[in-house]
């Protein structure tokens, strides 16, 4: 797809940084990069299986529900998952069920069946190992396809939506579910951000994905933004328990999606504003 819109850094590697200049431009580069990699995995493997998020990207996927797409992608083939949950009723205005539900699920024809949310009727602690035993079994039958690298899920796609700290899902800065390595999904009762009580995919599941995609619009993000993609030495001032710089596809491809803003501290290489964007090298 030819994206001219969008000021792109290919990969150093297995990770790429696309800018754009307007919402519309975001919306319509994720539509398109979602649409291909559904279109590969059906047709590699059978399924699309796909962990969503909450927060503004959701907004992002609008254009999914529209032609050509709305035609186009076999969604009888799409199984959905979350990446993070908020333990909240699923009618709560905090909940990633809800957001994804009214801004995308329900304009899209995807079976019920395949919908695979987090129990909202249960401990958290109960809530994560329920997840977690599910995402076993659809493992088990290859719906959702596995790492060789890891024995860990490979989702084929997680979207990522960062916060101003640099969160990704709900793995917060310097928090202890940042070392798991064990779990597939856990648990926390202590988010910085409300509400506290949380189930979030680890590490280990997030980047043993094929594909990861992480979102991050508005001035807010510049400082996390920054800090995630330095390739500086992390030390006092670049954290090395920053969630979304800890994202690296063992075997897979990140592409940051981030608009004006939200890229606006990242070092411009040769000084024109159309060239690429410098971020560490993994
Ligand atoms: O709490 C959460 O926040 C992030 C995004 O943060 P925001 O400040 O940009 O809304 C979201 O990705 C995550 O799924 C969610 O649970």
């Amino acid at each position: 797809m030819e994206r001219e819109s969008a000021t792109t850094y290919e990969p150093k590697r297995n990770s790429e940084i696309r800018v754009f200049e307007s919402s519309d431009e975001m919306a319509t580069d994720l539509a398109e990069y979602i649409s291909q990699i559904s279109e590969i995995s059906v047709k590699e493997r059978g399924y699309f299986a796909i962990a969503l998020s909450g927060g503004p990207l959701v907004s992002f996927l609008g254009k999914l529900c529209e032609a050509p797409y709305n035609k186009t992608l076999d969604w009888s083939k799409w199984y959905i998952f979350w990446s993070d949950e908020r333990a909240v009723a699923k009618n709560h205005a905090d909940s990633n069920y809800k957001l994804t539900k009214e801004g995308f699920l329900a304009k899209v024809p995807i079976p019920n069946g395949h919908v695979y949310s987090i129990n909202d009727n249960a401990t958290v602690e109960d809530a994560a190992t329920g997840y977690e035993f599910v995402i076993r079994q659809l493992v088990k039958v290859r719906t959702i396809g596995v790492s060789e690298s890891t024995d860990c899920p490979k989702f084929d796609l997680i979207l990522l939506d960062m916060g101003p700290d640099g969160h990704v899902a709900s793995l917060f800065p310097n928090h202890p579910a940042l070392e798991l390595n064990d779990d597939w999904v856990t648990y926390i009762t202590d988010s910085p951000q409300p509400p506290p009580e949380r189930i979030t995919f680890t590490l280990p599941v997030i980047n043993s994905a094929s594909n990861i995609a992480i979102v991050a619009t508005g001035n807010d993000k510049v400082k996390a933004v920054n800090l995630a993609v330095s390739d500086g030495t992390e030390g006092p001032d670049i954290p090395a328990s920053l969630p979304a710089r800890m994202v690296h596809p063992t075997d897979g491809k990140l592409v940051w999606f981030l608009d004006k803003a939200a890229a606006s501290s990242l070092e411009v290489e040769n000084g024109d504003a159309s060239s690429s964007y410098k971020h560490h090298e993994y």
